[in-house]
């Protein structure tokens, strides 16, 4: 048990979330983003190397992956690097992010590419998680058997939706376990929760069962990331750091495409949680399709001209 049952029990019954707070403080959030612009570029940069970079599709091959995975290790073009002195910094993505079936392809790419980049695979059924909790337990330890080192659970909706916490509170400790020294991110699926109310319920949960981060959405929900729910999330994480003193990551993903966006959610954590909440051990941007707009930025800060989408290798 990673929490004392019958505290957590006690402090989740009693959680009420404000929402007009709530969409207040997204509102500001969204109107904050002043980055002076000679800043813009380093902002951006630091996105980079907080994102998951994504392929979660049906005709996923060994093919796509390893571009994928080549991408990551090399997000952003060597001469756009060299001109803000940064080819020597090691910029890549914080992972890559795949289904089960093709963790072993990306981990043989980096292998092969000599980089140690960790792969984080999404498993428990995602993306809805209606499969039997045996199957679920054993996608994650066949993950982590082929080299995942980072596991994206998602949550089981139903219990939640159904208040049932403490048996989501016994399942996810499950997936922890199952985990092993992997990282486990749990995806509480905000779009499917109902409620503010929720999905700060679901987050404490998450927590107190040992999540490393936790995460908006699966990408597949219609609602995905958005900034009131972030924020409901992320003031559970602070109540949760100040009652425990663990810090749990958040990763806000799905539907999030562009270098503007990126810069909202930095800004978000920084003023949030702090800067200590700025890096990939704590933040990650869950994407499959942002890092070609955050590239291009980039370009145009260089550049000063806005290069075409096929000028950039693939993102
Ligand atoms: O976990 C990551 C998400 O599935 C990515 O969603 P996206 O394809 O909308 O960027």
């Amino acid at each position: 048990m990673y929490y004392n049952h019958c505290t957590y029990l006690a402090w989740v019954s009693k959680v009420r979330v404000n929402t007009q707070a709530v969409l207040k403080r997204a509102q500001q959030i969204q109107g904050r983003n002043k980055n002076k612009k000679q800043w813009q570029a380093a902002w951006l940069l630091r996105a980079v190397t907080c994102i998951d970079l994504t392929t979660l599709a049906g005709d996923d091959t060994p093919g796509n992956v390893h571009r994928l995975c080549m991408k990551a290790t090399q997000p952003v073009r060597y001469d756009l690097l060299k001109s803000m002195d940064m080819q020597d910094k090691g910029v890549t993505t914080a992972a890559v992010c795949v289904y089960p079936s093709r963790v072993a392809d990306a981990v043989k790419s980096l292998k092969a590419a000599n980089s140690s980049l960790p792969v984080a695979s999404v498993a428990t059924g995602f993306p809805a998680g209606q499969t039997s909790l045996k199957t679920r337990l054993e996608e994650v330890r066949m993950a982590v058997e082929d080299g995942a080192m980072e596991i994206d659970i998602v949550i089981n909706r139903t219990l939640a939706l159904t208040g049932q916490w403490e048996a989501m509170y016994e399942e996810v400790c499950q997936f922890r376990e199952a985990c092993g020294e992997a990282h486990m991110k749990s995806i509480l699926a905000i779009g499917e929760l109902g409620t503010y109310t929720n999905v700060y319920k679901a987050s404490l949960v998450a927590m107190m069962a040992g999540s490393d981060f936790i995460k908006t959405s699966t990408g597949k929900e219609s609602v995905n990331a958005t900034y009131p729910v972030a924020i409901v999330m992320v003031r559970a994480i602070r109540d949760y750091f100040l009652k425990t003193g663990h810090k749990v990551g958040f990763k806000p993903a799905g539907g999030i495409r562009t270098a503007k966006e990126s810069l909202v959610w930095l800004t978000l954590m920084k003023e949030e949680l702090g800067d200590e909440w700025l890096s990939p051990r704590l933040f990650r941007l869950g994407a499959s399709s942002l890092l070609a707009d955050i590239e291009r930025q980039i370009y145009h800060h260089v550049t000063g001209r806005y290069a075409a989408y096929h000028q950039m290798p693939m993102a």
